[in-house]
């Protein structure tokens, strides 16, 4: 989608998002993911590709020594059993003393009551961004399971607006709700980031994947969470245009995106960004 002619009202988007990707190339930083074991590769393969360094480092065991020396912090409970736990809590909690950002993924929230607890057990250890799709953002904001189609969502984003916009509040965390259009909410702001393309949800785990890199931009500028967030949903989409320019379905989609991410240049982010406030 061109963006040449959409003003967006002096946020300097495009500007944002490509100094976050640029700062991802330059400090490559250091990503521990505790993820599910469908998502390990693709996520490990889209942090590499924008700059990041990935480590799948996830034994409870690990966590006192290599916790501390991250950047920032992925946990997303996509395959999570019991066994998984301990090391998801503990880590979240040790990124949060240290005042590391930490980013969570509760795939699967609203689809059972282990699932919502231990995530919202997780978000008691405050999250610095909170990234779902809308059946599970709502599953949250209503602490209680409900209507969802395992890890895919049976709402819009745009079903989920409230319930971001109250769980951010109450968690104090940033809410982004994937979808047609991603939405990114800190409970105050609000924008939409408007890139992608709908294939990408027929190549699973694209939104592990988006989660991670939003870990990566926030791990260059913590203090601007809400912003690194919509960047990065936006640099992911804009990375599924250029790749669906390419692709001949969702398996060709999923290594030309990849291939896209790493060869966006200023033009083509510029260019494409698209995020708008909204009310
Ligand atoms: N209809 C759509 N049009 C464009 N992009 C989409 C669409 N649906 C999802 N996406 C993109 O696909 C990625 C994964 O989102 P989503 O499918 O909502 O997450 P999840 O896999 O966690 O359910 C996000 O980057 C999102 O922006
Ligand atoms: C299919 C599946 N089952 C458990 S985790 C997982 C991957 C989900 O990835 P995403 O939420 O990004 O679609
Ligand atoms: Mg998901």
């Amino acid at each position: 989608m061109d963006n040449s002619n959409i003003h967006q009202q002096g946020d300097c988007w495009e500007d944002k998002a490509w100094n976050l990707l640029s700062k991802v190339r330059q400090q490559s930083p250091l990503i521990q993911c505790i993820t599910n074991f469908v998502s390990m590769d693709i996520v490990a393969n889209t942090l590499l590709s924008a700059g990041a360094s990935p480590a799948m480092i996830h034994a409870v065991d690990e966590i006192c020594e290599f916790t501390p020396v991250v950047h920032a912090l992925c946990i997303n409970v996509g395959t999570l059993t019991p066994e998984w736990l301990p090391a998801m809590k503990s880590a979240a909690a040790l990124a949060a003393e240290l005042g590391k950002p930490w980013v969570l993924d509760p795939v699967a929230a609203a689809a059972s009551s282990f699932r919502l607890k231990a995530c919202l057990d997780l978000i008691e250890l405050k999250p610095t961004v909170i990234r779902g799709n809308g059946s599970e953002i709502i599953a949250l904001s209503n602490a209680s399971v409900g209507h969802s189609k395992g890890v895919d969502s049976l709402h819009t984003s745009t079903d989920a607006l409230e319930a971001a916009k109250s769980l951010a509040q109450a968690s104090g965390s940033v809410v982004a709700v994937s979808g047609a259009v991603d939405l990114i909410t800190d409970g105050h702001r609000f924008v939409g980031a408007h890139n992608g393309v709908p294939m990408m949800q027929l190549i699973t785990a694209t939104g592990c994947s988006v989660t991670a890199l939003i870990s990566a931009f926030v791990a260059v500028d913590p203090s601007h969470a809400f912003e690194a967030a919509a960047s990065a949903l936006s640099i992911f989409g804009i990375a599924g245009e250029m790749g669906m320019n390419l692709a001949k379905g969702p398996a060709s989609l999923r290594v030309h995106l990849i291939d896209s991410l790493y060869n966006l240049n200023e033009a083509t982010v510029k260019n494409r960004v698209k995020i708008t406030s909204l009310p």
